[in-house]
């Protein structure tokens, strides 16, 4: 039997018993963004990681989708596994066609593997820029890759911090397969919406084959209030910037929960009443069918249409 870690000090876990959303979810919602974790005694933690979690098995993850009213599912490789993609894979296999996957890859990535992953139902693979998630980034290495990709018709979620967009736009110009950013490119939202920070962001989002995840509120609020203890009205501060985004973009944003949160260090939100969340910032019946159901069917189910 494998020996297990301790999750990091201050971890805190993904919250048990969310509330029934306010929010009826239209049908076919897809989150596209979620994490398995573990279970480590079964598919252990990569010994180059930067944090461990607690376990957050697939069986735990399909049983939230099952009560928040979610069919489908993206599930994300968060950095805890590394490049090892078997507990993602396995997750997204057990869920069948109603999962697809984001994978992690190193540069020498054979051809027969990515196929491999392609059959598994992978469509992805992520490029983390967060010097806390990961050591280095380096381009060639990431455009040996791109280029690995690209015949397969995989795009590339992208995770950075706003303040090291104008060093990495370049980069980025340069890729040659869709990308998607993940949580609004990170935005400081004590920062204006209107001001040029963001407006570099939302200049960098125009490109049409850039997609935008409207998530993470629980991650990039301030002053919050948090999404717990029944709080419908929660990540105020948040709600402007995730509004622009979909007024500007209604046909590339994506939503996801980000079950299950991970590296969280204030609150554990109710993911409940993240679903609340929701029509705060895709206001109307039209930009939150667009966000939850069109645009992730056609980014990750294309040609099956809308459920
Ligand atoms: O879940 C997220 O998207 C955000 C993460 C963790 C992560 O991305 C990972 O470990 O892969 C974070 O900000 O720590």
């Amino acid at each position: 039997m494998s020996t297990t870690s301790a999750p990091t000090p201050g971890w805190l876990d993904w919250y048990d018993g969310p509330a029934r959303p306010a929010f009826a979810l239209p049908a076919g919602a897809v989150d596209a963004h979620c994490h398995v974790f573990g279970p480590q005694r079964e598919f252990p933690f990569a010994p180059e990681r930067k944090y461990t979690p607690c376990d957050a098995s697939k069986g735990q993850l399909f049983a939230l989708h099952d009560h928040l009213g979610i069919g489908r599912r993206v599930v994300v490789q968060a950095t805890c596994h590394g490049a090892d993609n078997s507990a993602m894979v396995d997750a997204v296999r057990a869920a069948g066609d109603t999962a697809r996957g984001i994978a992690t890859v190193r540069p020498d990535v054979t051809t027969e593997e990515l196929r491999r992953l392609d059959e598994a139902g992978v469509r992805g693979v992520r490029f983390n820029f967060l010097k806390r998630l990961v050591d280095t980034a380096p381009e060639d290495e990431l455009t040996a890759v791109a280029r690995k990709i690209a015949p397969l018709g995989w795009h590339i979620v992208l995770y950075f911090e706003a303040a090291d967009l104008p060093e990495l736009a370049g980069f980025f110009a340069t890729l040659p397969v869709p990308v998607v950013v993940d949580h609004m490119g990170r935005p400081d939202v004590t920062r204006p919406v209107d001001g040029p920070e963001f407006a570099r962001f939302l200049r960098f989002a125009e490109r049409d084959d850039v997609w935008v995840k409207v998530s993470c509120p629980e991650r990039l609020s301030v002053s919050g209030p948090p999404a717990l203890h029944g709080e419908r009205h929660a990540y105020t501060d948040v709600v402007p910037f995730a509004r622009r985004v979909v007024a500007e973009f209604p046909d590339r944003v994506l939503w996801g929960t980000d079950w299950p949160h991970p590296n969280l260090k204030d609150h554990m939100p109710d993911d409940g009443l993240l679903v609340d969340h929701i029509p705060h910032v895709a206001t109307t019946a039209e930009q939150q069918r667009k966000l939850l159901v069109d645009n992730p069917m056609r980014l990750y189910w294309p040609g099956e249409g809308a459920v």
